[in-house]
């Protein structure tokens, strides 16, 4: 049995933070991957009723940010001292709040509703969210191409995944963004990193 099991669906959504930095500590991990139709049976299972969840020592912890976070922190990722995590968890909490803005627009169920809002958050909502983000990088990265002290910590891993959703929601979404981009550059630039991306499931969200 793995040390670490992660619960999520057939999908890079919320849990493809996670996912990555297994990829990038090179840590092994059961995972389950349930289909949408097999969801509804295993709500139940899990602490409130959403995934991902990680089971670690047979607890079961939630919140995708937590979770990475956790593991950010088992592996070295999460910055050297507590000064850099603040640092590190300043840059996730932005982040973060575009993550949940973008979760809100892309999965709207109401398919007009969905191309308006969808509409506003390229239009208007999300320059604030990535000149926000160019502000923090510039300040911390000590002229680095990584978010926090000049290596990798979680939050480029969790940028890096937050830049492809955009991308697939509008591909000239960064175009204004040099330094993000150059960011995502090199993430995408590390071994493991490019192993994983070669390797995962194919999926559309
Ligand atoms: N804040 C939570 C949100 C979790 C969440 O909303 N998960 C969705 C999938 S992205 C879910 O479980 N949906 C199914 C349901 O609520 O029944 C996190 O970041 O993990």
């Amino acid at each position: 049995m793995s040390t670490y099991k992660l619960t999520y669906f057939n999908a890079r959504g919320r849990a493809e933070v996670c996912r990555l930095i297994f990829a990038a500590a090179g840590q092994k991990y059961e995972e389950i991957r349930y289909e949408l139709h097999e969801w509804p049976s295993h709500k139940h299972e899990t602490p409130l009723g959403h995934i991902p969840v990680l089971e670690y020592e047979d607890v079961k912890l939630p919140q995708s940010v937590s979770i990475a976070r956790f593991l950010a922190k088992q592996f070295q990722l999460a910055g050297r001292d507590n000064f850099e995590q603040a640092k590190v968890d300043a840059v996730g909490d932005t982040i973060g709040d575009a993550m949940s803005k973008y979760m809100s627009v892309r999965f709207e169920r109401d398919e007009i509703k969905r191309r308006e809002v969808t509409k506003k958050f390229l239009d208007e909502e999300l320059s604030k969210y990535l000149q926000n983000l160019e502000i923090l990088g510039k300040l911390y990265s000590n002229g680095g191409p990584f978010f926090v002290g000049n290596q990798l910590t979680w939050v480029d891993l969790f940028f890096y995944d937050l830049g492809e959703k955009l991308l697939e929601l509008d591909d000239n979404s960064l175009n204004n963004y040099r330094w993000l981009r150059q960011n995502r550059a090199e993430v995408e630039k590390q071994p493991r990193i490019v192993a994983y991306l070669k390797t995962r499931p194919k999926t559309p969200f």
